[in-house]
C-alpha cells in the first residue's frame, strides 16, 4: 500500500513535485542546502499550505490539519516545549493515546532508555546538552505512535559514536513497527545504513528512486565510503557539483 502519495505538490521553490512512500518504508531525501526538503516535511506534516495534494493510505488529507494526520515529526528548530521537563514533553505529546498513567510511565520511561537519556527525565530543555535535546525530542516524536514519521536531520548535533548508535535503534524501532518515515540527511552515509530507497530535490524538482550507485556518481571519487565502513558513516556530506544529467528520472 502507498502510506504517503504527493501530487503535484507546489510550494516556495519546490515544483510539481510527485512522491510515493509505500507502508513502512523508510525513504530517504538528499539534495543541497535551500533545495525544500525541510519544505516538503512540512507540507506533509500539513504545516504549510501548499498547492497539489496529499494523501495518506490513498485518502486525501488536504484539509487535515496537523494534530489530526497522525505523523510523528523532528525538525531542525522544532524541538522541545522549554517550559516542560522531558518526561512532561513526551507526555504532552502522547494525550490523544489515552493511556492510563502506569502505562504511559512505563513507556516514556523505555522510550528515554531506548535513546540513553533515562537519567534526565525531570530536567528542563535549558538543562541539556544539544544532543541529550535532539534524543529527547526523537523520543517525543516517536511516542506519539506515529503513523508516519518525518526526520529533518535527527542526528546532526550528536557526536559519530552516539549517532551511530541512535541511527541503528531508530532504524530497529522504524522497522519493527512499519512506521513510514521520510528521512533528511545530507549524509551519504547516513543514507546508506538507513535508506529502504532515495530521492534527490534539486533546483525544485523531485527524482524518487536513485541508487547508491547513481549517488555515488554525484560525489567526487575522493568523497566516497568504502561499502560498509560505517565507522565514518557521519563524517561525509555530499556534494553537489554533478549536474543532475547523471541522475535517471
Ligand atoms: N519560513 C519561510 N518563509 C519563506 N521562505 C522560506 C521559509 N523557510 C524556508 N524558505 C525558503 O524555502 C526554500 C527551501 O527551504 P528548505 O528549508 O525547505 O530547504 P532545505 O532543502 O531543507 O535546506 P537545508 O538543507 O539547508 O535545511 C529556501 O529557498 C528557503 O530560503
Amino acid at each position: 500500500m502507498t502510506a504517503i502519495r504527493l501530487e503535484k505538490v507546489s510550494v516556495r521553490g519546490v515544483r510539481a513535485v510527485d512522491l510515493a512512500v509505500s507502508d513502512g518504508e523508510l525513504f530517504v531525501l538528499l539534495g543541497p542546502s535551500g533545495a525544500g526538503k525541510s519544505t516538503l516535511l512540512q507540507v506533509i506534516a500539513g504545516l504549510l499550505p501548499y498547492r497539489g495534494r496529499v494523501f495518506f493510505n490513498d485518502n486525501c488529507i488536504d484539509s487535515l490539519p496537523p494534530h489530526q494526520r497522525k505523523v510523528g515529526y523532528l525538525f531542525q528548530d522544532l524541538l522541545l516545549f522549554p517550559h516542560l521537563t522531558v518526561r512532561q514533553n513526551l507526555s504532552i505529546a502522547m494525550t490523544h493515546l489515552k493511556l492510563d498513567r502506569q502505562t504511559k510511565n512505563e513507556k516514556i520511561a523505555e522510550l528515554l532508555s531506548l535513546f540513553g537519556i533515562a537519567g534526565l527525565a525531570g530536567r528542563y530543555p535549558i538543562q541539556m546538552s544539544g544532543g541529550e535535546k535532539q534524543r529527547a525530542a526523537l523520543a517525543r516524536a516517536i511516542a506519539t505512535d506515529p503513523q508516519i514519521l518525518l526526520l529533518d536531520e535527527p542526528f546532526s548535533s550528536l557526536d559519530p559514536d552516539n549517532a551511530r548508535r541512535l541511527r541503528a535503534e531508530m532504524k530497529k524501532h522504524q522497522r519493527h513497527f512499519r512506521i513510514t518515515t521520510v528521512f533528511v540527511t545530507h549524509n551519504r552515509g547516513e543514507a546508506r545504513q538507513l535508506a529502504d530507497r532515495m530521492g534527490v530535490i534539486r533546483q525544485g524538482r523531485l527524482t524518487a528512486d536513485v541508487s547508491l550507485h547513481e549517488i555515488e556518481k554525484m560525489v567526487p571519487v575522493e568523497d566516497i565510503l568504502p561499502v560498509g565502513a560505517n565507522e565514518s558513516v557521519t563524517a561525509a556530506p555530499f556534494s553537489w557539483g554533478t549536474p543532475m544529467s547523471v541522475i535517471r528520472s
